[in-house]
């Protein structure tokens, strides 16, 4: 596997406080990678010091075959970074910061033109990329930070907390878009977020991070199976009899009733759900519906942790 980011141990103390701890990342090329974890976890001190911001304490890192220290001009050609706190000045057109930004970033005068163009046409201003920032909408304002930081072709694009404060569908739209990008441009992007969902629906591999430190990392759909603890839930017309005899099948762990709804805990669920209903039918119970739920990010982070993310404050 071909790695775009991979770091050795890499850590940072502020004083006697060491808010990354001994990390080792390996993010494969052209994928969404998703850095985990509750405010304070150290996300953004790590991405910091991939994008070269901060410098390591120890450990070392390689950004697009780059060596962070040794190499920071190299890697800062490679990298697009969006950061949290909103740059944009709002006296400015979005064509306008495309235009300082692709001169900060030296993109060759020659093709500048064609360039904001395309970014323009990829982040969907329409109309409004000659119009003021301060009357753009939140959406808007993120594609445009976005777009600022693919000016100049970067091979990786990092995001710390792409959606951070914006109304669900907002964010919804902008899932899409990196997605889209990765997908079609060929970016590679190294996201860090505290919402779980996002994670799940964006990421191709996450890291878990709490305290600095790295607790797991594997696709969201490995990390959730690990946890062997589906759901199904089932409305049945004779509950009674139903929890005596479901109680005895072996793949069934635990059992919960509730009015006359029964939840079965369970491992592979999706391989069970004919099985159930056909198990019912024998007894001649009725059953009315039947449901499968897998665990989320959320129940993961919460096995690894012992706490739930949005806990921190987030
Ligand atoms: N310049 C600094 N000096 C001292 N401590 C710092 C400094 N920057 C960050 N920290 C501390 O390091 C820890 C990690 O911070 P960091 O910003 O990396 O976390 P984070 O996971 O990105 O959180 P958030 O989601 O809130 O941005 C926190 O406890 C923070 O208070």
């Amino acid at each position: 596997m071909e790695y775009i980011i991979q770091t050795h141990n890499i850590s940072k103390k502020y004083d006697d406080f060491t808010a990354v701890n001994g990390v080792n990342l390996n993010v494969p090329k052209n994928s969404v990678y998703g850095v985990l974890g509750p405010n304070g976890a150290g996300k953004t001190t790590l991405i910091s010091m991939l994008c070269t911001i901060l410098h390591p304490t120890s450990g070392s890192a390689t950004v697009n075959g780059y060596d962070v220290t040794k190499h920071p001009k190299e890697v800062r050609e490679s990298i697009g970074i969006v950061f949290q706190s909103r740059a944009l000045d709002d006296m400015l057109t979005g064509r306008e910061h495309l235009q300082m930004h692709a001169s900060l970033y030296g993109v060759p005068k020659d093709i500048r033109q064609s360039r904001i163009d395309e970014i323009l046409d990829l982040i969907a201003l329409g109309k409004k990329a000659d119009e003021f920032v301060k009357t753009y909408s939140g959406g808007m304002k993120r594609r445009l930070e976005i777009g600022r930081g693919l000016i100049h072709h970067p091979k990786v694009l990092f995001l710390d907390e792409p959606t951070l404060g914006l109304d669900p569908q907002t964010r919804e739209s902008i899932w899409e878009y990196i997605k889209d990008l990765n997908q079609n441009q060929d970016v590679s992007v190294l996201m860090t977020t505290h919402y779980m969902e996002e994670a799940d629906k964006l990421c191709d591999e996450v890291a878990i991070i709490n305290q600095g430190q790295i607790i797991t990392s594997n696709s969201p759909q490995n990390l959730k199976r690990e946890l062997k603890a589906d759901t199904i839930t089932m409305h049945v017309d004779n509950i009674k009899k139903f929890t005596e005899e479901v109680e005895k099948l072996d793949f069934v762990r635990e059992t919960f009733v509730m009015d006359s709804e029964i939840k079965l805990m369970v491992e592979r669920g999706e391989n069970l759900v004919a099985e159930l209903v056909n198990f019912a039918n024998e007894h001649k119970i009725f059953v009315y519906s039947i449901e499968l739920e897998h665990p989320n990010l959320e129940d993961v982070f919460l096995k690894y942790t012992g706490r739930t993310i949005q806990g921190e404050g987030g």
